[in-house]
């Protein structure tokens, strides 16, 4: 069929897939900091108190203080490539794509910083994706991460003439694939230790203990990821919540508070990981790894390992793959 001279170009038709995380600043200096703290603890889905009230506490305040003390932290765990973040979630992106093929195509962007959600999801529209999932990579639901993020997404298809198809990546944190991904990788991380833990702690980011009595479901997601996954490695593991910030009150009991404990009441040889984040960052290098290790030998405890997160790991990838397909039905072929 002939097209008119002036008719806009047509591409094929694909089916794309957005990997959505939280973000992290573009570098470990005190400016790029601040630019990112701005951004995120602006969001009033993150920070739930009036802007008329926050904004001054925020700029007066707390961006005047804590991008120093965060880019002092920042520069502990960053890397050649960057942020450990960025650089994982761009493992990530890569290691999903050569798993689908060309059938799909596969791109990454941040809910702060770069890059954009926008500009990712535009990215892929003009490269025809028609059919896009959207998939905050959280495995627990929660107001402050995942609807965020599906916001912004949905903020810029408000802007499209010719929206694609959309579909949101459900909570994850009582799949099949994630629990056994998880159980894989953190028996590894054991076997491979050269000492036996007498205690596991699954520490999960912490929130205000506010949002739980106002019906987020993150609190008891978070309690049912570590159920089945104590069930299905055949041991207990102790729940806390790290990563408080602010006076308010925050979900219990907290990590930094019972890693002292655990260590002061006897216990000697401890192991950590996060089952909430996909990514490895500020929060599980610096404020588990090392902190978390300096708090437990502090207090007596003799052997401390942190195992990392899912990542680009074969099992994470595995999980990823497996649970994005599911979310593809009827859009791809399922072979
Ligand atoms: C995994 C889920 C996360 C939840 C839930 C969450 C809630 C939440 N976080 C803050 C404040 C901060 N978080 C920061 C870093 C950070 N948080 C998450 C994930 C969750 N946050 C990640 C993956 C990261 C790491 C980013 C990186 O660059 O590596 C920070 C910035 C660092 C710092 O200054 O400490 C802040 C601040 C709030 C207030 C909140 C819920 C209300
Ligand atoms: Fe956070
Ligand atoms: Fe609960």
């Amino acid at each position: 069929m002939q097209l008119p001279p002036d008719h806009p170009p047509i591409v094929p038709r694909k089916v794309g897939v957005l990997l959505v995380n939280l973000g992290t600043p573009d570098g470990s200096d005190v400016p790029s900091v601040r630019r990112y703290l701005a951004e995120f603890l602006s969001d009033r889905r993150v920070v739930e108190i009036p802007p008329l009230v926050w904004q001054p506490i925020l700029r007066g305040l707390v961006l005047t203080t804590r991008p120093k003390k965060s880019a002092h932290a920042y520069q502990q765990v960053w890397t050649k490539d960057g942020s450990p973040l960025a650089a994982i979630t761009r493992e990530q992106t890569a290691t999903l794509q050569g798993a689908f093929g060309p059938g799909v195509m596969v791109d990454y962007a941040m809910r702060y910083g770069r890059p954009a959600i926008a500009d990712r999801l535009q990215a892929l529209k003009d490269e025809g994706c028609e059919r896009i999932l959207i998939a905050p990579l959280y495995p627990q639901y929660c107001a402050a991460t995942t609807a965020t993020a599906n916001d912004k997404a949905f903020a810029h298809l408000a802007t499209m003439r010719w929206q694609p198809a959309v579909r949101t990546l459900p909570p994850y944190h009582d799949d099949p694939h994630y629990i056994a991904a998880l159980k894989e990788s953190i028996e590894a991380g054991i076997a491979a230790l050269e000492f036996e833990p007498e205690i596991l702690v699954a520490s999960f980011h912490g929130m205000p203990q506010r949002t739980l009595m106002l019906g987020d479901p993150y609190h008891c997601q978070c309690q049912k990821t570590a159920r089945l996954l104590g069930e299905a490695m055949g041991r207990e593991l102790i729940v806390t919540f790290q990563s408080r910030f602010g006076p308010a009150k925050w979900l219990g009991p907290a990590t930094d508070e019972v890693l002292m404990d655990l260590a002061q009441k006897g216990t000697r040889r401890l192991a950590i990981f996060a089952p909430g984040f996909s990514a490895d960052c500020l929060e599980t290098l610096e404020e588990l790894a090392i902190r978390g290790r300096e708090e437990f030998t502090g207090a007596g405890g003799t052997h401390f390992a942190y195992l990392p997160c899912l990542n680009a790991s074969a099992p994470g990838m595995r999980m990823l793959r497996g649970i994005i397909a599911r979310e593809l039905a009827g859009w791809i072929d399922q072979g």
